[in-house]
């Protein structure tokens, strides 16, 4: 059975890049690795009606802060078989957000804590009800608001298809959803968690000896 590990963190934090890295030195290591990245909006309908939403379709649902996490939270349970099998196929199953994505963002939209109503709404939706893969380590990839924010609109200038969409340029709710992911990492939020300094570069292979591989 392979090793279920998540990024997480801000947009433009850096996961995408994060991933990459320890893809490399996975490989290096003659570890198998499958990757995935969640909304994934170009596979599930569920993902494909938030990125519709996000652009103001769908009337309110955009603004249902309830509502758009259920979507999100479909996408990952129509995922959860191929998961399962990639986990059986694979040494570790390497992930670009999941649960703790809607954990974050909607109790930083909702103006609440880790400790609040709509985290633990999340976790009788998605752990409890749906019964999603748990993950081995979840590593927080943690950057100020700021530096996030500057990573995402320079890549925003320089990259196709990576436009920000209204909630990633809203700098106050980014920074209280570094907050919140702080407080999920510190209380352990469903599995083991590391915090990874991610303002300087990050060393990918000391991540992976230490804590991917456990
Ligand atoms: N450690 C780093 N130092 C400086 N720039 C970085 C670092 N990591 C990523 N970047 C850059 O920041 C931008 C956002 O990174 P990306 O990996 O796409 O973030 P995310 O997937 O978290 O949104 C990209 O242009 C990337 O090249
Ligand atoms: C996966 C996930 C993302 N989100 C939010 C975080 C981001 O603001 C937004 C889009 O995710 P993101 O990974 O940034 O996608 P992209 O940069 O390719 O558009 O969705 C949730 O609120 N809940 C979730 O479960």
């Amino acid at each position: 059975m392979g090793r279920l590990i998540v990024i997480e963190g801000l947009d433009g934090a850096g996961k995408r890049t994060l991933a990459r890295g320890i893809t490399a030195e996975l490989t290096a290591r003659g570890c198998t690795v499958s990757s995935a990245a969640f909304p994934r909006y170009s596979e599930d309908v569920h993902a494909e009606l938030v990125a519709e939403a996000l652009r103001g379709e769908h009337g309110d649902l955009g603004s249902s802060v309830h509502g758009m996490a259920v979507l999100y939270a479909l996408d990952r349970r129509a995922a959860a078989d191929a998961l399962r099998a990639h986990l059986a196929a694979h040494d570790v199953v390497l992930l670009d957000r999941y649960v703790a994505s809607n954990a974050a963002y909607g109790a930083a939209r909702l103006h609440q804590h880790a400790d609040g109503e709509f985290v633990s709404w999340v976790r009788d939706l998605e752990i409890t009800r749906f019964d999603l893969p748990r993950p081995d380590l979840q590593v927080l990839l943690r950057v100020p608001a700021e530096v996030a924010a500057d990573r995402a609109e320079h890549r925003e200038r320089t990259e196709a298809d990576r436009d920000r969409d209204r909630f990633e340029s809203d700098a106050s709710l980014q920074q209280r959803c570094a907050e919140v992911y702080a407080e999920l990492a510190e209380a352990g939020f469903w599995s083991p968690w590391v915090v990874v300094d991610g303002a300087t570069d990050v060393d990918f292979g000391v991540l992976v000896d230490k804590h991917v591989l456990g």
